[in-house]
Parts: C-alpha cells; sequence; structure tokens
C-alpha cells in the first residue's frame, strides 16, 4: 500500500485551491444564544453542523475548537465527531484545536485519539504545547506524518497573557518561542512544498518577535478579526513572503457572528477571503 500524501503537500494543495483562510467553528455559548439557539447539546449540534455546512464549503481549512463540544460532555464530542467527517465531506481540511500537551507515554494516547492511522477522531492535524517539552512531541510527530497528519505547535501565542513566558530569553539569548519554531524547522527540513510541523503565531504579535524564516511549514495565526489583528497587521508581522506560503490567517467569532443565515455567514467568509487576498497577490 502506499503511503499516504504528507500533511504538508496536502494543505499547500488546499491553499492554491481555495486561499489561506483558516475558519475557526467555536461553539460560544454567546453565540449560540445570538443564533436564537439553547445552550445545550441540541443547540451546539445546529450551530457546529450549520457553521461546518457553510465554512468548510469556502476554506482550505477549518479548525474546530474542542473545549466548546467537550463543555457538553459525550454529547458534545459525538457532534465534534460529525463536525469532522462534514468538514472533510465539504472538501475541507480539518485542524482540530485540542491543545494537548503531556509526557511521551501520554501523548501517545492523544496521537492515538487524533492523529495515528485509525485515530478515533481522526483529524489532518491538531494543535500541540510544548511546555512539557518539544521532544515530548516528537513521536506524535513522526506517527502523524507516517498517516498523512499534522501537527501545530503553541510558539508565540496571539493572548496578551504569552508574551512573559514565551518571549523569555534561554541562556543562548533566543526567545522560548523562537526555540520552539527552531525545533519546528528541524523537523520540516528538507520537506516541500510544506513541512508537516507548523506552528502557532498570533497575528497581534509585535513585528519582528520571530524569525519564521527558515520554518519551512506552516503557520497557523490566529488574532485575525475578533482579537483586532487586521491584515495590516499580518503583513507587518508576517511579510508578503511568508503570506503567500502557508500562513493561515484564523478567525472565529467575527465570521460566526453573521450567522445563523447561512447565505449571510457564507458572505461573511468570502467577504474575509477577499479581503486576504490583496496581500496575497501582492506578495507574489
Ligand atoms: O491555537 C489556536 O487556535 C489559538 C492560538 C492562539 O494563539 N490564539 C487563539 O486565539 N487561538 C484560538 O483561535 C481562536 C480565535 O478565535 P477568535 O478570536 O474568535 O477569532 C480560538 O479558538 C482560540 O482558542
Amino acid at each position: 500500500m502506499s503511503a499516504p500524501e504528507r500533511f504538508g503537500a496536502r494543505l499547500a494543495k488546499a491553499i492554491s485551491a481555495r486561499g489561506p483562510l483558516c475558519a475557526g467553528i467555536d461553539p460560544h455559548p454567546g453565540l449560540l444564544e445570538a443564533w436564537g439557539l439553547p445552550v445545550d447539546a441540541s443547540g451546539l449540534e445546529r450551530f457546529a453542523l450549520g457553521a461546518t455546512e457553510v465554512l468548510a464549503a469556502e476554506t482550505a481549512i477549518v479548525k474546530p475548537q474542542s473545549a466548546f463540544f467537550e463543555a457538553f460532555g459525550a454529547a458534545g464530542v459525538a457532534v465534534l465527531e460529525r463536525v469532522v467527517a462534514l468538514a472533510r465531506d465539504a472538501g475541507a481540511l480539518v485542524l482540530l484545536d485540542v491543545k494537548r500537551g503531556d509526557i511521551g507515554s501520554t501523548m501517545a494516547a492523544y496521537t492515538a485519539a487524533y492523529v495515528a492511522g485509525g485515530a478515533a477522531i481522526a483529524a489532518d492535524a491538531i494543535t500541540v504545547s510544548p511546555y512539557l517539552g518539544f521532544g515530548s512531541l516528537e513521536q506524535c510527530v513522526a506517527t502523524g506524518r507516517e498517516a498523512g497528519r499534522g501537527v501545530f505547535v503553541l510558539a508565540r501565542t496571539s493572548n496578551p497573557e504569552a508574551h512573559a513566558l514565551q518571549s523569555a530569553k534561554l541562556p543562548d539569548g533566543r526567545t522560548v518561542a523562537q526555540s520552539v519554531v527552531d525545533a519546528a524547522a528541524a523537523l520540516n527540513a528538507g520537506a516541500g512544498p510544506l513541512g508537516d510541523v507548523g506552528v502557532v503565531a498570533g497575528a497581534t504579535i509585535a513585528p519582528g518577535e520571530l524569525d519564521l524564516t527558515a520554518l519551512n511549514g506552516p503557520v497557523l495565526a490566529p488574532g485575525f478579526g475578533a482579537q483586532g489583528a487586521t491584515v495590516a497587521d499580518l503583513r507587518a508581522v508576517f511579510g508578503d513572503a511568508l503570506l503567500a506560503k502557508g500562513v493561515l490567517p484564523a478567525s472565529s467569532r467575527d465570521i460566526l457572528r453573521h450567522g445563523p443565515d447561512a447565505a449571510a455567514l457564507r458572505t461573511a467568509v468570502r467577504a474575509t477571503r477577499e479581503l486576504l487576498a490583496g496581500p496575497q497577490e501582492n506578495g507574489q
């Protein structure tokens, strides 16, 4: 049997076809209410499946946030499984935002859950945390890679509290965040057109904080939209060359607030895609 196509290659193709926007599927209780839905598992189901049907038909990759599903217990996790399947049927890749990270032996169980061949909730990629040491993630990367799946490692996150920890300096002078990027780059060496190990770098961070030029992998850039970052910020933080090669601006609430009407949601996601197309085209 031939090896599955690698995640980085699949993502590069999806970006070429549909643009780089990553649409977040974050069923916040407040959004369920705004959509006129009950804040229970039935409301979650209608919100999440309705949003996925529209967003996964329009974008290269969707990002369901697991916590909003887990909050409803087993019924919520069952909805998450359906979201993953529905998104794939609609032609989008699925980045499951679970931000997992643990000692290697426990990380193996998260790997089996999400990115190994035959995973229970099989995503195309997951978000992972490097704070038990980057090495604790390497088996997950290797196993996911064999199954054609990837990871996005938290490097410099979009939230204001992140700065003190992630921008702390190591004895060699690099920031913690830069060391995460460099470790990801080492695992992506030689891969083309994009490696399977992405990093998370918020669109809200200061320009020049991170050197991503050697990453050779995708960058998830949340913070665009509801957290205040604009297209101009994306250009300032990442530069046109990187924006044209694997930066995925992620937006959740700013798009989802346009539901529940499917046509209005579709118009909103298309408008966001078009907004992003400017720097992409200019960057080539
Ligand atoms: O890993 C993430 O997705 C993530 C990393 C980060 O640095 N900042 C961040 O906001 N996120 C997630 O991205 C989404 C942002 O949602 P909005 O602010 O509504 O666009 C949420 O699901 C967050 O959990």
